[in-house]
């Protein structure tokens, strides 16, 4: 069964933008474009406009993530990714953008497609502090203790893992 739309109340800053839109029914994120040509040599960054600006309902954020075509295709990712939206910001959504090809330039045109953005609803906690937090399997171990992450310079990778730097000519 198809799932009732939630209404987000829209403004438009840019009186011509289009509205974000989903592409296909069962897509998570709707295009979000830019409302200002920008070039981005490479490593350059920008805060790009979007032209809207919504009322999310309590009770729900948007979060701003990057398109994975730009991201194959030109190196372009977000810098804050994914961008939270909260429910009470009018403002205009900006998207931080940064070109991380180290050789070409990248151009985005007005009203280019440049992220996504996926509404969602979030829970609103309460921190109860303890002087002893219950044990889990998992206790503190974090940051690779499981393995398999990528090796870098000078270390040696193997075993099906990612490689970087100088480790991956030998391979
Ligand atoms: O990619 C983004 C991220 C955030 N925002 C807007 C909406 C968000 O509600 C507000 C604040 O974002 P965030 O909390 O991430 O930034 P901050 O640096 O913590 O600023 P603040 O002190 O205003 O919370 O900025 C955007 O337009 N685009
Ligand atoms: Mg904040």
């Amino acid at each position: 069964m198809t799932p009732v739309p939630v209404d987000v109340l829209i403004r438009r800053v840019d009186p011509q933008v289009p509205i974000p839109g989903y592409a296909h029914p069962g897509d998570a994120g709707a295009d979000l474009v830019t409302t200002e040509a920008a070039e981005l040599a490479p490593g350059e960054r920008a805060v790009l406009p979007t032209g809207v600006s919504i009322a999310l309902p309590e009770g729900y954020a948007a979060f701003v993530h990057p398109r994975s075509g730009l991201a194959a295709r030109c190196g372009v990712a977000m810098v804050n990714a994914p961008g939270t939206i909260d429910a009470g910001y009018r403002g205009e959504i900006k998207v931080i953008v940064v070109n991380l090809d180290p050789r070409e330039s990248v151009r985005f045109e007005r009203y280019d497609r440049v992220a996504q953005m996926v509404v969602q609803q979030v829970e609103k906690v309460r921190f109860q502090e303890v002087a002893e937090l219950p044990g889990s399997a998992r206790a503190e171990g974090g940051f690779g203790s499981t393995g398999g992450h990528a090796a870098v310079d000078g270390t040696t990778g193997g075993n099906g893992y990612a490689s970087v730097g100088s480790d991956r000519e030998g391979r």
